[in-house]
């Protein structure tokens, strides 16, 4: 039978198919953050349980670590509870984490890529939604609750419902300033948060085989966003280059092996899948959110969209709410949005390629006197790599702050937040009610669209902006 990628990846780690009941799955990777863990470690003591096996884990610190006075200790009790936590839990039970002072210290979702931690085929897990990330490399991740995050590190295992498999198909070349933040938004506005509900979506096509490893995580981290389980991207030449010599990755003969079984991965000629979207990459123009939800996204051409515009009603309703939230005029061009705060970073778009990204755009200019643009590298490897080719001096020379790594403004639960009122353009992928500080507004974009906005002090058409 002619498989996809998700059904040879879901069949080799299948344990058990009960007649009528939930499928039983083998779990390779687990990985962690402060956030999620705490109650998985105690259901574990109080069960007397042991990790099953400490090797397929890699913790972090991310959502609460300061981006700023590392040095100092936390202020927020809370955030220093967490910290302090994890930290007891992973020495305990003698596990792998890169504390917020450890130089490998960053986003989970950047830094388990860095060390080759994630290979092709694996299922890999962790109490967070944007694991989907991992699918980049041809890998089935999926974020989990915490009660299974317990439960996985009991047992390994996890019990699964089978999901349908979607192609989103991205054929051709995109433009220059298109980036792949710029190809997720324009599927996630193509099929809607919902669009992806049951699904494990594959990216396929000459525009998704053409990006970077980090474009590919930039997409896959926003599968989730699209309402799908996961991500997938077929590995190639590419992700091999990028897994190779990293500290986790096989080694010689193991190498060859690894090789041969991930080059038999990617979907059969005449696989069959349940929904099949398809999109034209010349026809991805630079995007920007301007509502409330990810699928609330126009090209930056577009004007601001009116309730009148949409024939179902409770996407007409939700756009009169998201008007009025995010302060905005339907009819108005996008290029006249305003903003106060660049933020760029997080496990979307706070990788290597982000930065230069930004350097890029911001070479010889400076930074509008009415906004605050404020760099997180996702991880302290790519702050070292960022600081090696001096993009931190372009950066702060403009007028950028240039910080610790984390999750920081991305959800701002570390203290990095917008005021009520305040607008951003950001390089994460959630514009949710608040999700960036009570009353703040959040749209999102690519790091190089961000750029530009942090320059001019509202959007502009990257495309032709000198
Ligand atoms: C804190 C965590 C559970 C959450 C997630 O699952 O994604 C966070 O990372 C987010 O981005 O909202
Ligand atoms: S950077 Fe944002 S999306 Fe990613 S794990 Fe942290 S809070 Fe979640």
């Amino acid at each position: 039978m002619k498989k996809t990628m998700y059904e040879k990846i879901w069949d080799s780690h299948l344990v058990h198919e009960p007649e009528n009941g939930t499928p039983i799955l083998y779990i390779d990777r687990h990985l962690m953050h402060e956030v999620t863990s705490p109650q998985a470690f105690e259901g574990l003591k109080i069960q007397q349980r042991p990790v099953r096996n400490k090797h397929s884990i890699l913790a972090t610190m991310d959502h609460c670590v300061p981006t700023v006075d590392r040095h100092l200790p936390i202020k927020d009790p809370i955030a220093a509870k967490q910290i302090k936590t994890m930290a007891d839990n992973c020495d305990e039970h003698d596990l792998l984490i890169y504390d917020m002072n450890n130089v490998n210290n960053g986003v989970i979702h950047i830094v388990v890529p860095e060390h080759g931690f994630i290979h092709p085929g694996m299922t890999a897990v962790c109490g967070d939604s944007h694991t989907a990330t991992h699918g980049a490399f041809g890998a089935l991740a999926f974020g989990i609750g915490t009660s299974e995050v317990e439960h996985v590190m009991a047992t390994q295992t996890l019990q699964q419902k089978k999901s349908k498999t979607m192609l989103v198909s991205v054929e051709g070349k995109l433009s220059k300033f298109s980036t792949a933040k710029d190809i997720a938004l324009a599927v996630i506005g193509k099929i809607g948060t919902a669009g992806g509900t049951g699904h494990v979506i594959e990216f396929a096509g000459s525009a998704i085989r053409e990006l970077s490893m980090e474009g590919r995580m930039t997409l896959c981290n926003m599968a989730i966003e699209g309402g799908a389980r996961a991500g997938l991207i077929a590995p190639d030449k590419t992700t091999f280059d990028y897994i190779e010599g990293k500290e986790f990755a096989p080694k010689g003969d193991h190498w060859a092996a690894a090789l041969a079984y991930w080059k038999s991965l990617p979907t059969d000629d005449g696989a069959v899948f349940d929904t099949i979207v398809e999109l034209a990459a010349e026809d991805i123009a630079p995007q920007v959110t301007w509502g409330t939800s990810p699928e609330q996204v126009s090209p930056v051409t577009a004007n601001i969209p009116s309730p009148a515009d949409f024939d179902d009603v409770i996407k007409s309703s939700a756009c009169k709410g998201a008007l009025s939230y995010m302060g905005i005029t339907a009819g108005a061009p996008i290029t006249d949005i305003k903003v106060d705060l660049v933020f760029v970073g997080s496990c979307t778009n706070g990788r290597i390629e982000d930065f230069r990204a930004i350097a890029e755009m911001t070479k010889g200019k400076k930074v509008s006197a009415a906004v605050q643009a404020i760099a997180v590298p996702g991880s302290y490897l790519v702050k070292e790599q960022a600081e090696e080719e001096g993009l931190d001096k372009i950066l702060m020379d403009a007028g950028w702050e240039w910080r610790e790594p984390g999750c920081s403004m991305c959800l701002a639960m570390n203290g990095d937040q917008l005021s009520e009122g305040q607008r951003s353009a950001s390089t994460s992928n959630r514009n949710f009610e608040g999700r960036q500080g009570k009353g703040g507004r959040t749209h999102l974009v690519s790091p190089a669209m961000a750029a530009a906005a942090a320059i001019e002090g509202h959007f502009v058409d990257i495309r032709n902006w000198a």
